[in-house]
């Protein structure tokens, strides 16, 4: 009976770690009559609330709207919103973190209502509401995407029919701009119409949504097959798909594409959507997944021609994920930028090898491919951080203007409209 009892403790105590505890009830009456002394539940005296909480010696543990919750006693106390701690006109810390004893234990912790009080060796009280103990604890986050998307491949992206926005629509009303960055959001890539075709007002179209981040190739940029400049793109040959600026520590965000000119044939734009691919991979071969995600890898871009004399070099893994929920925010690939690999030793290079032949089997997927032919008037905003493009080789004289954006500022915009970012 009592070994009964106590593997049965085991297998919840594991199922508490994991955050998978379903009955919590039944579980109070096990852990009370096996420790009847030593366990002090508090319930809320409505039952309705449904809300449990435990002072344990180092950690506070509540279990409220269907989750189970664990906090530190210096998290408890560093985020105490009181005005002595926190300027609510600011939205920033007054308190010193670094005054916080580290073994800080509440002196008492109470429930009125929905707020919870714990008042501080010191006597400050730092009250928390539930709600905003569910929305910001770390159970809470773990649950939920900070970008919601919708992957995509050719036959996914086409069925959705996702509308272009109309140039006056997206320069003079919210309604057209919030629509647009939707879309921009979900997909990873979005369409403006009816642009008139010059470098000027596509420029008009970026600022609208962020600002333009300059780089070595300029604010705006504007090339044709001159090779003004040491790379592939300033050719008439294909480009096979690729993110940009993969040597830079951090990648620009979103590119934007205008294709002002094109008297000639081929050229087309070719999309594939890199978190689609990714996903294939971590569905067939997580193992392969994870080691994308941890293998620091260096792009490189080295330039002299003319006056340009240029070496960037980049650091990070193919796949970046966030580390409590596993969400992709950002893929670098180019395989013509990938410097040499001397981060990692052979049996890893191997392995990682091995790995990025499998997502590029999934990137080349021909029914991932969405092929485009830019046009005069139709301007293209990719997120380079997700979206993968390349182009056909072409004939003629082709005229390609756009620039790059700072993600942070595009997500800006897009949280003012009250869209999630
Ligand atoms: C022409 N334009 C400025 C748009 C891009 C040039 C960057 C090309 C580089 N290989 C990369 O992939 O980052
Ligand atoms: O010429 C194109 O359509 C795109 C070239 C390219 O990859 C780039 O400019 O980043
Ligand atoms: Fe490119």
């Amino acid at each position: 009976m009592w070994c009964h009892r106590l593997s049965h403790l085991q297998i919840r105590l594991q199922d508490l770690l994991r955050g998978r505890v379903t009955c919590w009830a039944l579980q109070q009456l096990n852990f009370r009559s096996l420790f009847p002394l030593a366990i002090h539940w508090h319930h809320t005296a409505s039952k309705s609330l449904n809300c449990v909480w435990r002072q344990h010696t180092d950690h506070f543990e509540l279990q409220y709207a269907n989750t189970v919750m664990r906090f530190d006693y210096v998290w408890l106390r560093d985020h105490c919103r009181s005005a002595s701690c926190y300027n609510s006109k600011t939205h920033q810390r007054s308190l010193d973190t670094a005054s916080v004893d580290l073994c800080i234990q509440p002196k008492t912790i109470r429930l009125d209502e929905t707020t919870l009080f714990f008042t501080w060796p010191d006597g400050h009280v730092t009250r928390y509401d539930l709600d905003w103990l569910v929305k910001n604890s770390y159970e809470g986050q773990k649950q939920k995407v900070i970008q919601p998307r919708i992957l995509w491949n050719a036959e996914i992206y086409q069925q959705a029919q996702v509308p272009s926005v109309d140039f006056q629509s997206f320069l003079e009303t919210n309604e057209g701009l919030k629509n647009f960055l939707q879309n921009f959001l979900l997909y990873g890539i979005a369409f403006v119409e009816n642009v008139p075709p010059t470098q000027e007002h596509t420029e008009k179209l970026a600022e609208r949504i962020s600002l333009i981040r300059e780089t070595i190739y300029g604010r705006m940029w504007y090339f044709t097959s001159d090779f003004s400049r040491g790379d592939t793109a300033y050719t008439k040959l294909a480009l096979d798909r690729h993110t940009d600026t993969t040597y830079f520590q951090e990648p620009c965000g979103i590119q934007v594409f205008h294709c002002l000119k094109h008297e000639g044939t081929g050229g087309r734009t070719l999309l594939v959507d890199g978190f689609y691919a990714a996903e294939q991979v971590l569905q067939k071969v997580p193992e392969e997944f994870e080691l994308l995600s941890q293998v620091p890898l260096k792009h490189e871009y080295i330039e002299n021609v003319g006056e340009c004399h240029n070496h960037m070099i980049g650091v990070g893994p193919v796949l970046n994920v966030y580390p409590w929920n596993k969400e992709l925010y950002l893929i670098r690939y180019n395989n013509y930028d990938r410097a040499v690999i001397n981060t990692v030793p052979y049996d890893v290079v191997h392995r990682w090898y091995t790995a990025h032949r499998t997502l590029t089997i999934e990137l080349r997927r021909p029914e991932n491919e969405l092929w485009v032919k830019l046009k005069p008037g139709r301007v293209l905003f990719v997120d380079n951080w997700r979206v993968l493009h390349g182009r056909e080789s072409f004939t003629g004289y082709r005229q390609l203007c756009g620039c790059y954006l700072t993600r942070d500022d595009v997500l800006n915009t897009a949280r003012l409209l009250g869209l999630q970012a």
